[in-house]
């Protein structure tokens, strides 16, 4: 008897993974299933990790910026630590290198109000989430709306309050830092009475320096978490109108990781139902599209002259490193944790 018989072929190489045995068969429908994926589902797809790769690059780039750049070096003013950027703000390298630009003012300032209403426009006018313009509460709104919350949540403990002092409050008097009031006695004395002002807001309102301890970068953490949100939950939408779509690695209920494509409900996907929209609906969907690439943009802009301008380079690391791990929670959890996922879902799917 030959060792070529098909059935001696077949047991030789017996395939050790459902990949193995997908790829060697041909063209049946076995091969079409989506094969487990070995990569680990926390890690962002190729494309993600390129988009998330800016931010790192931003702020490298924004750094080497201030080093190098003529207007800074021939600056009047210099930078100032205790403030945090270059002082006086009259001798300053650029508009964009003073607190009191219009788009620190009015735009970061409010950052979380801009990021919020960019993606309430797109949630309230997108296709893929519910019908357009219309209250229907749908799965995905809500999952969408929780995402949000949980990002907000964030936001807040970090930047605002949490339970008191906001935590990059806590974390700067942790670190040996303190408010001094240096040129009014009469604050000095009553500050002598409080024992100290414990958030810098307060500190700054009474003319005081938040100074001596490791001040984590606010604006660096909330441009780079709201935009990253922005663009965590358009990305899929924007890949499917360009008739692209790259898949993500989620792990299931039984343990196995598999790709986005052939989960839906828990379900595998069949092909999506084409949406048909009035010219009114488009022009909604694309306005809430525009929206959020424009928050997403003058975001990247004023993180660029952040990096440029203000603070150390660790401060900005620290706001980078709390921004990510946000990311991480509201993005790359659910894709390994299938409760978690239940609850919040993930944009697109
Ligand atoms: C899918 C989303 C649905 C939302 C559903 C909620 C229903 C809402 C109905 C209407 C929507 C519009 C109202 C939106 C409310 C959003 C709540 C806010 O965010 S209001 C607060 C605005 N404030 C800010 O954005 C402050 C931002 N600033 C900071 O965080 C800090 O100042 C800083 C990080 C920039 C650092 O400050 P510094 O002083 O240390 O420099
Ligand atoms: N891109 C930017 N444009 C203007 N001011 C900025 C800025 N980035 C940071 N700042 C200012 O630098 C200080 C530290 O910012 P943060 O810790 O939030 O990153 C803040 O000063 P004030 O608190 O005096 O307004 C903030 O307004």
């Amino acid at each position: 008897m030959s060792n070529s018989t098909p059935n001696r072929r077949i047991t030789r190489s017996t395939p050790s993974t459902i990949k193995d045995l997908a790829d060697g068969l041909p063209d049946t429908p076995i091969k079409q299933m989506r094969h487990p994926s070995e990569t680990s589902p926390f890690l962002p797809t190729k494309l993600e990790t390129l988009l998330l790769a800016i931010y790192p690059v931003t702020l490298v780039l924004g750094s080497l910026f201030s080093l190098l750049a003529y207007s800074t070096r021939s600056a009047t003013s210099k930078y100032n630590p205790i403030h945090q950027s270059y002082y006086p703000a009259a001798g300053a390298p650029s508009y964009f290198a003073t607190k009191k630009n219009i788009f620190n003012v009015y735009f970061v300032k409010k950052g979380w109000f801009w990021t919020t209403l960019a993606l309430a426009a797109f949630v309230v006018t997108h296709p893929s989430l519910g019908p357009s313009l219309r209250p229907t509460v749908t799965r995905r709104r809500v999952q969408a709306v929780a995402r949000w919350g949980v990002a907000t949540t964030v936001w807040m403990l970090v930047t605002q309050w949490c339970f008191g002092p906001a935590l990059v409050d806590r974390n700067f008097k942790l670190t040996g830092g303190a408010c001094e009031i240096m040129e009014d006695p009469i604050k000095r004395a009553e500050m002598g009475r409080k024992q100290e002002f414990f958030t810098a807001q307060a500190c700054k309102a009474s003319g005081g320096l938040w100074k001596g301890g490791h001040d984590i970068s606010g604006h660096v953490f909330l441009l780079i978490l709201g935009s990253a949100l922005l663009g965590m939950e358009i990305l899929p939408a924007i890949l499917r109108a360009r008739g692209l779509n790259e898949e993500r690695r989620v792990r299931v209920g039984s343990g196995k990781v598999v790709k986005t494509r052939s989960i839906v409900d828990g379900t595998v996907k069949d092909t999506p139902v084409p949406v048909v929209l009035t010219e009114t609906e488009e022009e909604y969907t694309k306005l809430g599209i525009k929206v959020a690439v424009g928050v997403v943009g003058l975001s990247w802009w004023m993180l660029f002259m952040t990096a440029a301008f203000f603070h150390t380079w660790f401060e900005k690391f620290t706001g980078f490193l709390v921004a990510f791990t946000a990311i991480f929670l509201v993005y790359f959890l659910p894709r390994g944790v299938p409760e978690v996922r239940a609850v919040l879902g993930m944009p697109g799917l």
